[in-house]
Parts: structure tokens; C-alpha cells; sequence
């Protein structure tokens, strides 16, 4: 699996090759000189054993030698920093870029159904790690095998016997390093899973804090919030008792070979195969070697957090996308006239909820949907946008097929207005323009008069260039509702989508909402969630939904006359007023 993970997460390394090879140089360089210490120390060394038998001069040349290889080696540390520190940013650059254009291509069905904070964390913190992970990774690996090849080829040149006692011990760390990592992988990811169910959660508080304040919900939250911390704690205790074993017990092992390799030398040294400077040089050469070892199983907790963030972010990659129509057919002259022949559709495989729905809408009509909450009036509408499809049946607009159209086509013939408006963080004007970019001032002008909200962006400090915060944080529902009504003026679609809301809206404000709609409306296919009386009554054709199914359709006078639900309805709901 893990295998599996590296040669995909190598793939992500494919355009940097030419930084790679330029890595490879550089550590190969930073190695050589720093391979090349220990021999000038053991050089120098040599030239100060004995008493009156202190070589100055050579002395001065060995250590004149040793400052500047050490300068060199510095630099080059440094640019070898720079460039890992570039390719590791790039490398997560693009996959961030990637995991973010794989939101837009996901079903609606995969947003829906995974807790937006888990989204959120593979985006921003699991490519964090990968990121740190892979530093870690060149860093280390890259010196690190330069390293142990340099010193293999060196010791054996000064000692074979011993050197091949070093080369075959040491190795001895790793396996035990990946005997412990093998064990820790499952709490690395378990790790994972739980922060991103935590940032699911701490999410969902956050955008719900009125309503828990407003319900006294904190010390139940709390209670929840501990339990999902408990469990990250007792998985981060566990992952870091394992993986803080590997080093330890990687030191314990080189330390032995290191103990080794001195007793021997000193003996060899008593015995005259072996000079002190020799013997200082190689072990400095066994210590070196050794050290790509110990760096190696001390960042294995990195990489270990890496691949398992890895697996997270590439199972988001590898979801399906929402399907696309190979020929897609365009609706020319569009006159607005909707069909829905025997539509089915579920959302839980076995949970049935719209079925045979049949419904048509001449052009320019008015469609108001009633019914109970969770009737499925917002179900049809993510029907008639394909934010999903219909198991079943079939919807036209003017007798083309929408599973036939492309979806981006179709959900520009709707303007749609939600009760949630959807405001982001920029100026008025950017707001209004976000369906049409290019609209001009005035064009821009024209949309908010059309939507009766000129005159309250006229009073505000900086009129369009007004900035408004995330969310429209400092906007009222019905102000936000309103600006989203006039950048539905500014686009002129054919057809609209209008959720009216139900609250949170002062009179004042909802007539001019009110106002706004009906202009809008004009001549055009509309269907509108109804919950206001004036809206449904004007209504070309009233659904009365009940558990996915239309129960009853017809204007308000033929529905009253009728005496059935929407009667009931309407004697109990709107006819108190
Ligand atoms: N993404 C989803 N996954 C599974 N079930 C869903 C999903 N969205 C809605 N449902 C279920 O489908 C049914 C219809 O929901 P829908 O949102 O269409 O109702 P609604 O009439 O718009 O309600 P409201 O007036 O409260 O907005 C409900 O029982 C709801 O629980």
C-alpha cells in the first residue's frame, strides 16, 4: 500500500526533474566535501603526535584546507535548503490546486454527504503534511543514500575487515525502524481520520453557534468535543509512543557498531596496522555513516503522517466525478417550457422519495411549490438544476433531454435565488457582477435599480465599492437576498429558481424583495419554494408536495375548490392572516 502511495506521490515530482537532478548535484557535492573532513582532521592529526614532533606547517595547510572545504560545504548546504524548499512548496502548490479543481468536478451527492471541516482538512492540513513530509523525505533521503555510498566506498578503502563489519550492522536500525513503523501505520491514519472528523465538527459549531447559544447546547457540545479530543489523544499518544521508539532504539544500535569500531581500531592501532589519525578518521566515517540512518528513522514519523495524509488526499482524488454528456445538445430560442415525465429519484439507494412525478410548464409560467418541510421541494429543485439526477423519467426544456445537456449550460439557463444567499468576501459591485464579469458600471447600475436596492448601496460609506465580508457578515438577509436578486438582473437567464425566505426579513425589505421578484418573473419560466400567500396565489401552477409526491396541482382558486390538502393548508396557514 505504502509502495502504492510513494510511486504516486513520485508522479507529483515528474515536472520538477530538472530541480531533482540539481538536488542530486548538490548533495552529491555537500557530501563529497563533508567526506572529505575527517580525512584533513586525521591528516592533521598526524602531524601533531609526539612530543616535539608537531609539524606547523603542514599543520596550518591542513587547517587552512578545512576552513575553506567547510565554507564551500555551508554554501552549499544552503542552496541545497533552497531548492528542496522549492520543490516540496511547488509540488504541494500543485496539488493543492489539484484536490481544489476535484471540488468543482465532485457530485454535489460526495459534498453532501462528507463533513465540509474533513473536506477542508484534506485541502489544507493533510497537504501540510505531505508537504512537511516530503522535505523531511528529500532532505534526508537524498544526502543520506549520497552519504552511506561515500562512506562504504571510503572505509573500505581505509580498512576493509572492519568497514564490512560497519556496513553489515548498521542496516540492523532500520529493520527495526520499519519492524515498529509497520505497527504505528494504522494510528497514523487513525490519527488523521479523527482531526478530520474534529474539523467537521468544530465547523459545524462554529456556523451554528446563534443556535447553540440560543438552545444552551455548550456543555453538550463540550461533552462531544472531549470525546472526539479523547480519542485524537489516546490515537497521538499511541502514534507517538511507537514512533518515538525508533529512534532510540535506531541510536542504540549504531552506538553499539560505533563502540565496536573503536575498540577494534585502538587495537589495531596498539598492534601498528593503524595510525591515530587514520583510526580518528574512520570513525569519524563509521559516525557518518550511521547518521543517515538515525536521520532517516527519526523523520519516519513524518513520512509515516505524510503517506497517511497522502492516502486521504488521494482518495478525494480518486472519487467519482460527476458524469459529463459526450455530444451535448443546446436548447435554441429558448421558450422556457418544462416537462417532468415520470421522474423517480432517491437519495439513499433504498429510501424512495420522489416517484412518478409528472409535471408540465408552459413558457413563462409560474410554478409555486408548497408542502411540509422535508416534502421535497428542495429536491426538486436539485433535480431541475442536476445538482443530481433522477433515477427515472425524464425532464425536458423545450423537449430537450437536461441528462443530454452539459451542466454548466443548463444551470446557466436558471437564475436562482436561495434564501442562504450566497455572498463573498469583495465589494458590492463584485458581488453583483460575479454571473457576468465584463458588465459595466452602468449595466451594473441598472441590474440593482431593477432589483430596488440602488438607493440602500447609495448610502453606504463607498456605495458599489462597499467591501462586504465572508459570508456577507455585515449585510442583513434581506439586503444579501437583494443583491443576489440584482445579479440575476445583471445575467438575464431565461428561466428562474427562487427560494423565498420565510424569515429573518423586515416587512420594508420584503416587499422590496417582493417588487424585485415580480420583475424579474416577467416572462419568464419561474419556480419559486413559496411560503408568501401573494406569491402562491399569483401562481400559474401550485404543487402541493407531501413525502416526494405531488398530491394535488392546479391554480389557488381550482386548489380551494377542491377542498383537499392544499384547502387544509391554506385554512390553517395562511388564512389566519
Ligand atoms: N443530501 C441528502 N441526502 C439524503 N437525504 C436527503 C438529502 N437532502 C434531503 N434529504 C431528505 O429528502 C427529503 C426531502 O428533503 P428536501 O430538502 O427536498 O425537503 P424540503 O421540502 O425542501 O424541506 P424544507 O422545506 O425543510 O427545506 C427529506 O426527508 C430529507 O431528509
Amino acid at each position: 500500500m505504502n509502495r502504492k502511495i510513494i510511486k504516486r506521490l513520485l508522479t507529483y515530482c515528474k515536472p520538477y526533474q530538472l530541480i531533482i537532478i540539481v538536488i542530486f548535484v548538490l548533495s552529491f557535492f555537500s557530501v563529497c566535501l563533508t567526506l572529505l573532513t575527517p580525512v584533513l582532521f586525521g591528516r592533521a592529526i598526524d602531524s601533531l603526535i609526539g612530543i616535539n614532533q608537531v609539524d606547523f606547517n603542514a599543520l596550518i595547510v591542513q587547517l587552512m584546507i578545512i576552513v575553506g572545504v567547510i565554507v564551500v560545504c555551508v554554501l552549499v548546504q544552503w542552496l541545497l535548503g533552497q531548492f528542496t524548499n522549492k520543490i516540496t512548496y511547488s509540488i504541494t502548490n500543485d496539488l493543492r490546486d489539484k484536490v481544489f479543481e476535484k471540488l468543482h468536478l465532485l457530485p454535489l451527492k460526495y459534498i453532501d454527504s462528507h463533513p465540509h471541516g474533513d473536506i477542508i482538512g484534506r485541502v489544507i492540513n493533510d497537504i501540510d503534511l505531505i508537504g512537511n513530509g516530503l522535505l523531511q523525505s528529500f532532505t534526508s533521503l537524498f544526502t543520506g543514500v549520497v552519504t552511506i555510498i561515500g562512506t562504504i566506498i571510503i572505509m573500505c578503502l581505509i580498512n576493509l575487515s572492519i568497514a564490512i563489519v560497519v556496513i553489515v550492522l548498521t542496516p540492523l536500525s532500520l529493520l527495526v525502524a520499519s519492524i515498529i513503523v509497520k505497527r504505528t501505520h494504522v494510528y497514523f491514519k487513525e490519527q488523521l481520520e479523527i482531526r478530520g472528523e474534529m474539523n467537521g465538527y468544530i465547523e459545524e459549531m462554529i456556523g451554528n453557534q446563534r443556535l447553540i447559544k440560543a438552545f444552551n447546547y455548550e456543555k453538550t457540545n463540550e461533552k462531544r468535543f472531549q470525546e472526539i479530543n479523547q480519542r485524537m489523544h489516546v490515537s497521538g499518544v499511541k502514534s507517538q509512543f511507537y514512533g518515538a521508539l525508533i529512534n532510540p532504539t535506531t541510536r542504540i544500535v549504531n552506538s553499539l557498531v560505533y563502540g565496536a569500531v573503536g575498540v577494534f581500531g585502538a587495537i589495531s592501532v596498539l598492534n601498528g596496522h593503524f595510525t591515530v589519525g587514520l583510526l580518528s578518521s574512520f570513525l569519524t566515517y563509521a559516525n557518518q555513516y550511521t547518521k543517515p540512518f538515525n536521520e532517516i528513522s527519526s523523520v519516519m514519523t513524518e513520512m509515516q503522517t505524510a503517506l497517511a495524509a497522502s492516502q486521504r488526499v488521494f482518495n478525494l482524488l480518486d472519487e467519482q466525478n460527476e458524469s459529463f454528456v459526450v455530444n451535448p445538445q443546446i436548447v435554441n430560442d429558448i421558450q422556457g417550457k418544462v416537462t417532468l415525465k415520470d421522474v423517480c429519484f432517491s437519495y439513499e439507494p433504498n429510501v424512495s422519495l420522489i416517484k412518478d412525478l409528472n409535471l408540465k410548464v408552459k413558457s413563462g409560467q409560474t410554478v409555486a411549490i408548497v408542502g411540509k418541510t422535508g416534502c421535497g421541494k428542495t429536491t426538486l429543485i436539485n433535480l431541475l438544476m442536476r445538482f443530481y439526477d433522477q433515477n427515472n423519467g425524464v425532464i425536458t426544456i423545450d423537449d430537450v433531454d437536461t441528462l443530454k445537456m452539459d451542466r454548466d449550460y443548463l444551470r446557466k439557463l436558471y437564475g436562482m435565488v436561495l434564501q442562504e444567499s450566497w455572498i463573498f468576501k469583495g465589494t458590492i459591485k463584485e458581488n453583483i457582477a460575479y454571473g457576468k464579469s465584463d458588465a459595466d458600471d452602468e449595466e451594473i447600475i441598472a441590474a440593482a435599480k431593477k432589483a430596488r436596492v440602488h438607493k440602500f448601496i447609495m448610502k453606504l460609506p463607498d456605495g458599489y465599492e462597499t467591501m462586504i465580508e465572508e459570508d456577507g457578515g455585515n449585510l442583513s438577509q434581506g439586503q444579501k437576498q437583494l443583491i443576489c436578486i440584482a445579479r440575476i438582473m445583471l445575467t438575464k437567464p431565461p428561466m428562474l429558481i427562487l427560494d423565498e425566505a420565510t424569515s429573518s426579513i423586515d416587512t420594508r425589505t420584503e416587499l422590496q424583495i417582493q417588487e424585485a421578484f415580480d420583475i424579474m418573473m416577467e416572462g419568464r419560466t419561474t419556480f419559486i419554494v413559496a411560503h408568501r400567500l401573494s406569491t402562491i396565489k399569483n401562481a400559474d401552477i401550485i404543487l402541493f408536495m407531501d413525502k416526494g409526491r405531488i398530491l394535488e396541482q392546479g391554480t389557488h382558486q381550482e386548489l380551494l375548490d377542491k377542498q383537499g390538502y392544499y384547502y387544509n393548508l391554506y385554512n390553517s396557514q395562511f388564512n389566519l392572516g
